[in-house]
């Protein structure tokens, strides 16, 4: 049975955010979090984690304040805790970027869990576990949902939210409102689908380029340049749905299923994902290698932010979210 503890705090009124996991994922809600004016407290049991946090906030600051801090934000509002309990006391909402592990994710969220006040909302960033089975060790289940971002969260407005078969669906819709208020484009899906909506479809696409350069029918490069040079630019702004219509000229996306729709059969895509043997491994990531050429992780990041905030300001979207 969902638990039904509200929550102590209106999504509008949340002050303290805990970000539990502070890598990739977790240093960048942390970003997000400061720069949207929020006091937020992380904890991350590895030894270098306050060191490789602080770094990574202050990288992502300069394409912060280029979008707009909130009112109050400071880098000096983030506090690194010593304990889990310490990191969760106070916290009105807390984001668990924990690594993609499903009996780590289990235990943890049934730690934060009983750590928390009673009704506050905990939100996993996982990449495609259904909340559903990883909310089986938790005692109050109710509240746990999964908030599943795109890196950096910083930048990337969407995060989708969907609950599990003992998530409460008042926490659900509490934490699809404090990341609306937070300033996250918000999907929320009524019924859980392994690797959500995104992932879903990202993953097809991912599947196929890991195919070709296995088989050698195209490097690191043009599986890149494919998506820049190409489809990636009508993506941006127009989703593939859409953007298939236009296809279909005049008669719209019901002249293109009549024409396009048959080869839908031919064998274009091979379904079954690949063996990631230590050839593919090895093939990407020297295709990856030479692709980013003498450019460094930090220079790679600056570029892609610099980039991204260039795609949401020419596209009207800087500052807003999807309604
Ligand atoms: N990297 C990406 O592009 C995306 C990742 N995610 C999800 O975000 C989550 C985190 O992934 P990343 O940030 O990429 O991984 P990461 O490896 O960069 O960071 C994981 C962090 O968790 C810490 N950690 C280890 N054990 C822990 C524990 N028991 N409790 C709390 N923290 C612990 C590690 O010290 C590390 O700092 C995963 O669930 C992943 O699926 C979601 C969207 C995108
Ligand atoms: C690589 N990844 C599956 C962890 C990516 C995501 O989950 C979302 C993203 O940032 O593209």
């Amino acid at each position: 049975m969902p638990e039904t503890t509200p929550a102590p705090c209106a999504p509008e009124d949340v002050r303290r955010v805990a970000c539990i996991g502070a890598g990739v994922i977790g240093g960048g809600w942390v970003a997000h979090f400061l720069a949207r004016g929020y006091d937020v407290t992380a904890w991350d049991p590895a030894a270098d984690a306050e060191d490789r946090l602080r770094r990574l906030v202050a990288a992502a600051w300069p394409a912060l304040e280029q979008i707009g801090l909130a009112d109050g934000a400071s880098q000096d509002r983030l506090t690194l805790a010593p304990t889990l309990g310490e990191a969760v006391a106070e916290a009105d909402f807390v984001q668990e970027s924990a690594p993609e592990k499903l009996e780590l994710k289990r235990s943890l969220l049934a730690e934060l869990a009983a750590a928390t006040r009673p009704g506050v909302v905990i939100a996993s960033s996982t990449s495609g576990y259904p909340m559903t089975d990883m909310q089986t060790a938790a005692e109050h289940p109710g509240r746990l949902v999964v908030g599943h971002p795109f890196n950096p969260p910083y930048l990337i407005p969407l995060v989708e939210v969907v609950g599990g078969e003992r998530t409460d669906p008042e926490a659900v819709a509490w934490a699809s409102r404090f990341y609306d208020v937070a300033g996250k484009s918000v999907i929320t899906m009524d019924r859980e689908l392994p690797g959500f909506i995104a992932n879903r479809l990202q993953e097809a696409l991912w599947r196929e380029a890991l195919h070709m350069v296995a088989n050698g029918e195209a490097t690191v490069e043009d599986i890149d340049a494919s998506i820049t040079e190409g489809p990636g630019l009508r993506w941006a702004f127009m989703g593939p749905c859409l953007t298939f219509a236009l296809a279909g000229g005049e008669g719209g996306m019901a002249h293109m299923l009549d024409h396009f729709g048959p080869s839908l059969k031919s064998p274009w895509t091979r379904l079954e994902a690949p063996e990631l043997d230590r050839a593919l491994r090895d093939a990407m990531v020297d295709g990856c290698r030479e692709a980013a050429g003498d450019r460094t992780y930090a220079d790679l990041v600056a570029a892609r932010d610099q980039g991204v905030i260039d795609v949401l300001r020419a596209t009207g979207r800087l500052g807003s979210t999807r309604r």
